[in-house]
């Protein structure tokens, strides 16, 4: 199961209608079917390719008001730099940042204009690759860097109509992607990735939710992750997950 699915079965467990966008028909409509298996939740499906904007809106508009948008698509080739052709860079930009912006600016509109004004999230899948520069992954490290961007600036925009950004951080995920990625992978891309251990996408999902839930900017998934966001801080907005577990600390203190 990819990234995109597991936060879609944890979003459908507690009760969201869900609308999940991909290029393929098939791994949609399985994706609905076995989310349908465990839940009974509304469940629709739109074939687009995140870099063609008017599929995108068409689409975007056909899936009805938004609540939490969760921008997951991605694509990864790890190469060295060298190596790597402007292609496969241009494919990574192409999906990963553009294809992002794509998918925000058609669902904006709608966000804003939602009718009860209470709070709402947009939520991008960046990558530990996203924290630190890592060996093989120039360009993708670009792309996720580049959401970072976006995020914090968006964030500003959007604060007046109660929209919320969020930033996920997740090391190496077992998911149907990173398959073919590991295969190729360089083996010092190999060694510096399995300093942080691999995660499965079911705990990637949950931790995604309940990060948009606290209304985390950054939502790291372990605790060198949750170092990382503190080590590269930055000016990004500090209502940073890290500090939610003082809110458990204080009651228990009290013997609460
Ligand atoms: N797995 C990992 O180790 C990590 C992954 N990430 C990030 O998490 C996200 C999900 O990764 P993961 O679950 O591994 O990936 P998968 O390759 O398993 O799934 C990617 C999903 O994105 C969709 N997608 C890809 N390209 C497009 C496109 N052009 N238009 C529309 N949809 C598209 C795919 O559907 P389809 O092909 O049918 O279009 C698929 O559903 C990515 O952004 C990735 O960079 C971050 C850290 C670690
Ligand atoms: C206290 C500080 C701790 C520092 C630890 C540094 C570890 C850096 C690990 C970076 C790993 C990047 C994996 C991204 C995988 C990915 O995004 C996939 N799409 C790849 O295929």
């Amino acid at each position: 199961m990819g990234i995109g699915l597991a936060i879609a079965k944890q979003a459908a467990s507690e009760g969201a209608r869900i609308s999940l966008l991909a290029r393929s028909v098939d791994q949609l409509q399985k994706a609905k079917e076995s989310i349908c298996q465990a839940y009974e939740v509304e469940v629709s499906i739109f074939s687009a390719d995140v870099r063609d904007y008017d599929a995108v809106e068409r689409a975007i508009n056909e899936a009805g008001s938004i609540d939490v948008l969760v921008v997951n698509h991605g694509v990864y080739y790890v190469e060295e730099f060298e190596t790597q052709g402007l292609d496969v860079m241009k494919t990574m930009i192409d999906v990963n940042l553009m294809g992002s912006f794509n998918v925000i600016k058609a669902a904006l509109p709608l966000m804003k204009d939602r009718k009860d004004k209470g709070p709402a999230s947009i939520a991008l899948m960046s990558s530990m690759a996203g924290q630190v520069g890592t060996y093989g992954f120039a360009a993708y490290s670009a792309t996720k860097f580049g959401l970072r961007g976006l995020a914090e600036a968006l964030q500003q925009e959007v604060l007046e109509n109660n929209i919320h950004l969020s930033l996920i951080f997740p090391p190496v995920t077992e998911t149907p992607g990173f398959e073919p990625a590991r295969k190729t992978m360089p083996e010092i891309t190999k060694i510096i990735s399995s300093t942080s251990a691999g995660m499965k996408a079911e705990e990637v999902g949950k931790i995604t939710i309940q990060g948009i839930k606290s209304g985390s900017f950054s939502i790291p998934c372990k605790l060198d992750g949750r170092a990382l966001v503190i080590a590269t801080a930055g000016l990004s907005p500090q209502r940073c997950s890290s500090w939610r577990p003082l809110k458990w600390f204080l009651p228990v203190c009290f013997g609460l």
